[in-house]
């Protein structure tokens, strides 16, 4: 995260972001003047629960929104749209049905015109990083929901982005693969560092991935509630009692929000 000088770089920065929906009687207010800076390879997760903006403000860092006010730099750079440089992972399954794992793996290379051989050896990299070496040539109908989620991290890597977006990844599946995915989540950004924004509503998850959470406010127009400094050592085991206690402060801390 340091340069070297001790001064932390800043990849992201999200300056008084508002955003409201609609017009007139039917406008809807769902972000209020939410201001983030992001360090270089930090893992920041949004926690908020169902409803309080948190998807709309990923979609806004993520250049598929505009904001109503305010702005979001990427590098110093205003964002004005979507990017190669931004690696995005919904909560639902995006994989092209038709294509393979390695297929869709490649999808962003070949878009960006990466010759043929060199986009399978990114592919294959990313594919193994993920865990679903000798899965290549399976179509997803093939797979579970964490290996699809897989297939998402390996897609969204391939093409390097300098900040992964992650919209609750891990929604829909069940508690024990959630777990497993997490633990996979850590280990592969502990091996591949990014940058990275998580979202999701789930607080154990929150610490057990984050260097700081950022508490969205649980009614609309979500509002930055409070951030918290995750200092546990990684990797981070759930039963450890530091983690325990940190997880029943936040949850004491946000209950009536959550
Ligand atoms: N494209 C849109 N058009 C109109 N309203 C929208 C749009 N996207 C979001 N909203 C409004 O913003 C509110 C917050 O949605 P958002 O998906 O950002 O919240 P969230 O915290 O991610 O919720 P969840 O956890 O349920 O996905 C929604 O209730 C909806 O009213």
């Amino acid at each position: 995260m340091e340069n070297g000088t001790g001064v932390k770089k800043v990849k992201i920065e999200c300056v008084n972001i508002s955003k409201y929906f609609g017009e007139g009687k039917d406008r809807i207010h769902v972000l209020d003047n939410i201001s983030i800076s992001v360090y270089e390879n930090e893992f920041i997760v949004v926690l908020g629960p169902g409803q309080s903006g948190k998807t709309t403000l990923l979609k806004i860092i993520a250049g598929l929104y505009k904001p109503s006010s305010g702005k979001v730099y990427l590098e110093g750079k205003e964002v004005e749209g979507p990017g190669p440089d931004r690696g995005i992972v919904f909560q639902r399954y995006t994989l092209f049905p038709w294509k393979t794992v390695l297929g869709n793996v490649e999808i962003g290379l070949k878009l960006r015109g990466v010759p043929k051989e060199e986009r399978r050896k990114i592919a294959s990299y990313y594919i193994n990083l993920v865990g679903l070496s000798g899965f290549e040539n399976h179509y997803p109908h093939q797979l579970s929901g964490g290996m699809k989620q897989r297939v998402g991290i390996a897609r969204a890597y391939a093409i390097n982005p300098k900040v992964m977006l992650l919209d609750e990844p891990f929604g829909q599946l069940d508690a024990q693969t959630r777990y497993l995915m997490e633990q996979e989540t850590q280990r592969i950004w502990q091996q591949e560092k990014r940058t990275v924004i998580f979202v999701t509503n789930n607080i154990e998850e929150a610490v057990y991935l984050g260097d700081r959470i950022v508490v969205l406010d649980g009614k609309l127009p979500g509002r930055m509630k409070k951030v918290y400094k995750i200092d546990l050592p990684r990797p981070r085991d759930y039963t450890d009692p530091a983690f325990l206690e940190l997880r029943h402060s936040i949850t004491e801390d946000t209950q009536l929000l959550l």
